[in-house]
C-alpha cells in the first residue's frame, strides 16, 4: 500500500464530525491527543525524583507545594505537546491502524491545525512554567525531551528498529527534569540509577507489544523489531536482555543513599525477577497470550518500582 495514501476522512466530512462537538467534548478530545495515561504514569515519576531530589523534610529542603506544582503541570504540557506533535506527524499512518484509528486526528475530531495550534502553546506555556519555577536545567531538560521524541523518535520509527532505543532516551529523560528542579546535580549516580533504570524497562515493556501489533507495524510502515525478525526471537531477546540488565541497575539505589536498602531490595529485586521471568517466558514462546502477560507484567513493574523509591529511598 502507498505509504503516503491520505488514508484520513475527507476535509467535508471532517468539518462536518467538527461542529458536532460542544466545548467541553472538545476539551476531552484535547486531553485525549496527549495520551494521558503515559503522561500520568510519566509525572508519578517525576514527582517522585523531584521529592527524593530536595530532600524531603530535611533541613534545607527545597520541596515546597508551589514547585510540586509548577512540576506537575510544566511537564505535563510539555509532554502532552509531544504526544500532540507525535500525532500531528503520525495522523496518515495511525488512520491505517486499528488501535490508533479512532485517535483524535485520524477520526476527524480534531482538525491538523488544531493539534497542531495546542502542541505549540502547550510546549511554550509548559517549558515557561518550567523555566520561571523550576529553574533552567529543568526546562532545558524537558525541551531536549520533547526534541528527541518528536524530531529525533517519530521520524526514525518509519527507518529503523532502533528507534526503540531512541524512544527510551525521552522516556526516561523526564525523571531528570524532577531531579534537577528538586536541585540535584543530573550526574548525581542516585539520579543516573533511576534515569538508567526506567530507560531499560523501556526494552521488555515495548517489546511485547512489538509483537502485539505487529501486524499494525507492518500496515503503517513502521520499522519495528518484530519487522526486522518476524519469529519475534529478536524482540524477545531484547525483553530478556533489558529485564536482565533493569535487575542489577534498578538495586542501584540500594548503595546510592536507600534509607531503607534492604526492603528496597526485596520489593524491586522480586519485582525485576517477576519481569525477567515473563521476558524469558516470551523468549521461549512468542504468542499473544504471553506477550500481552509481559506488557500487564510492564504496566504493573513501574508503581512497584517507584512506591519502592518513594517509602525506602526518598
Ligand atoms: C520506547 C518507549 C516506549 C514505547 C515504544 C511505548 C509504546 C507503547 C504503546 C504502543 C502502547 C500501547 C498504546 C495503545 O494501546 O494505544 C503503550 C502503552 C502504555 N505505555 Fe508505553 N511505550 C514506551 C514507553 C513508555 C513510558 C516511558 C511510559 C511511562 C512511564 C509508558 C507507559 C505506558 C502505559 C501506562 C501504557 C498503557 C496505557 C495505554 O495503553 O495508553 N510507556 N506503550
Ligand atoms: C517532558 C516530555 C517531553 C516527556 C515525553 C514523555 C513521553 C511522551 C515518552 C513517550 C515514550 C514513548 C516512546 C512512547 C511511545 O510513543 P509511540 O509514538 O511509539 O506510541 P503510539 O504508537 O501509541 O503513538
Amino acid at each position: 500500500m502507498n505509504p503516503t495514501a491520505n488514508a484520513l476522512p475527507a476535509a467535508a466530512e471532517r468539518t462536518n464530525l467538527l461542529a458536532k462537538v460542544g466545548p467541553m467534548s472538545k476539551l476531552k478530545i484535547f486531553v485525549e491527543l496527549t495520551k494521558p495515561r503515559i503522561v500520568m504514569l510519566e509525572l508519578v515519576a517525576v514527582l517522585i525524583t523531584l521529592h527524593i531530589a530536595t530532600g524531603y523534610g530535611a533541613p534545607g529542603s527545597r520541596w515546597s507545594a508551589s514547585l510540586l506544582l509548577a512540576v506537575s503541570v510544566g511537564t505535563g504540557l510539555v509532554a502532552g505537546s509531544a504526544n500532540a506533535l507525535n500525532q500531528w506527524i503520525e495522523r496518515e499512518r495511525d488512520a491505517r491502524m486499528p488501535r490508533t484509528k479512532g485517535r483524535p486526528l485520524p477520526s476527524g475530531r480534531l482538525s491538523p491545525d488544531e493539534a497542531l495550534w495546542f502542541g505549540a502553546f502547550s510546549l511554550a506555556f509548559g517549558a515557561s512554567l518550567l523555566m520561571f519555577f523550576a529553574g533552567t536545567t529543568a526546562a532545558m531538560v524537558a525541551v531536549a525531551t520533547w526534541v528527541v521524541y518528536v524530531a529525533l523518535y517519530t521520524p526514525l520509527k518509519t527507518k529503523t528498529w532502533l528507534n526503540t532505543a531512541v524512544g527510551a532516551v525521552s522516556g526516561a529523560m523526564p525523571l531528570w527534569i524532577g531531579w534537577a528542579a528538586g536541585g540535584g546535580d543530573l550526574l548525581d549516580p542516585l539520579a543516573l540509577s533511576i534515569v538508567a533504570t526506567m530507560f531499560v524497562w523501556q526494552f521488555p515493556h515495548f517489546m511485547a507489544i512489538a509483537w502485539l501489533c505487529r501486524d499494525d507495524y507492518t500496515i503503517a510502515g513502521y520499522q519495528m523489531s518484530t519487522k526486522l525478525d518476524p519469529s519475534g526471537r529478536w524482540a524477545g531477546l531484547q525483553a530478556v536482555i533489558g529485564s536482565a540488565v533493569l535487575l542489577p541497575v534498578s538495586l542501584a539505589p540500594m548503595v546510592f543513599g536507600a534509607a531503607s536498602p534492604v526492603a528496597y531490595a526485596v520489593v524491586v529485586g522480586l519485582a525485576g525477577l517477576v519481569m525477567l521471568a515473563t521476558s524469558a517466558a516470551f523468549l521461549a514462546e512468542r504468542t499473544n497470550p504471553i506477550a500481552r502477560r509481559l506488557m500487564r507484567a510492564s504496566l504493573l513493574y513501574v508503581p512497584v518500582w517507584l512506591a519502592a523509591l518513594w517509602f525506602c529511598v526518598g
